[in-house]
């Protein structure tokens, strides 16, 4: 069962509270350099199933920034798919967002921001994605989303053709990181310089999740009333828990005499449990205020058969756990305990 499996599989679930959701698929792979991401969506829950965003194949013209790989593509995408999480909004439904590859997040984001300007985002994720096109070591634009909803950091981009539409931007006072554990040096200068708010793996081995969590909205919300947008990046579990989801990335490693060089690493090892990824998504749930989640870069061509049903099982307790479902049971309506 793939994704397309999830959503169906929780829909069906009597004991997932919250009915009223809309999902949408965006199978788009092209903000990272990896075939997979954008297999996702077609194997999988519905509760309102919007469909799949139409993925755009716009060809690169010289007008585009340098260093961002499949820029015409990606704006193309975010903007149909912002289009879709508009109207999910509209319809009051809580929106679920299967990726795709994180740059999805853009439109998803982009779009709860137009629908709300006092949103605050949780982003669940190994990684920061908070390069510009000029600190980017890969060029792919996966890595420099929450960077391209920066109200802060506009200024440190070129010019970003396409992306006009995106006119209320974030700033980087609502979003707060969850699970970091490998940051380039660049994105540590930018979130230092900004003061962005970040839990490291490290802060939650120290306090544990439950009051990272606690902590984290806090922060992000302190008066209890913005509307809550859960970015959900797969690779934040433990590779044992989501082994199909696959980054590179660059670790620094010690030379000889303090002389340091960067290595070259597939998914970084030691990160959340699955049972600490479901209680971010039961504590984000029991605020009442949970909008949108994004579910992304689960890779079906990453690993064996075995490997991607445990990545979707994974994908399926984390959403259900944004749908309401309660780990100690939840009671069932007009029910009574039958009788001989
Ligand atoms: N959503 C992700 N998996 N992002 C990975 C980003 C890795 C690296 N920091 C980059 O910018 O290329």
């Amino acid at each position: 069962m793939g994704i397309d499996g999830v959503i169906k599989h929780v829909a069906k679930m009597s004991s997932v509270p919250n009915k009223r959701i809309g999902i949408i698929g965006c199978p788009f792979s092209k903000g990272q350099q990896k075939r997979g991401p954008e297999l996702a969506p077609q194997e999988s829950l519905d509760v309102l199933d919007y469909g799949d965003v139409d993925i755009a194949h716009r060809k690169y013209t010289p007008s585009y920034p340098r260093n961002m790989r499949n820029y015409g593509q990606i704006v193309g995408t975010v903007v149909n798919l912002a289009s879709k999480v508009e109207e999910i909004l509209k319809d009051d439904r809580m929106v679920v967002t299967l990726g795709g590859d994180h740059s999805v997040a853009i439109g998803s984001i982009g779009a709860h921001l137009m629908h709300n300007k006092d949103i605050a985002v949780i982003w669940v994720d190994a990684h920061a994605d908070i390069n510009t096109s000029l600190t980017s070591v890969s060029g792919n634009i996966h890595g420099m989303t929450v960077a391209v909803l920066a109200k802060e950091l506009e200024s440190y981009w070129p010019q970003l053709p396409g992306m006009e539409w995106l006119k209320n931007k974030l700033s980087l006072k609502d979003i707060v990181y969850i699970g970091l554990r490998s940051i380039d040096p660049l994105e540590k200068l930018i979130m230092s310089k900004f003061n962005v708010h970040a839990y490291g793996m490290e802060d939650i081995d120290r306090y544990g999740i439950y009051d990272i969590v606690q902590n984290a909205l806090q922060y992000v919300d302190p008066e209890k009333k913005k509307s809550y947008h859960v970015s959900y990046d797969i690779d934040s579990l433990d590779g044992l828990e989501a082994p199909s989801t696959g980054t590179r990335g660059y670790e620094e490693v010690s030379i000889s005499f303090g002389i340091t060089s960067s290595k070259l690493v597939i998914s970084v090892r030691g990160g959340l449990s699955l049972r600490e990824g479901i209680c971010i998504l039961e504590e984000i749930y029991d605020t009442g205020r949970l909008a949108a989640v994004d579910l992304v870069e689960l890779n079906p061509a990453i690993g064996s058969e075995d490997d991607v049903s445990k990545t979707v099982d994974a994908a399926i307790q984390i959403l259900k756990a944004a749908c309401g479902t309660v780990r100690k049971g939840v009671l069932p309506n007009d029910a009574v305990i039958p009788k001989p």
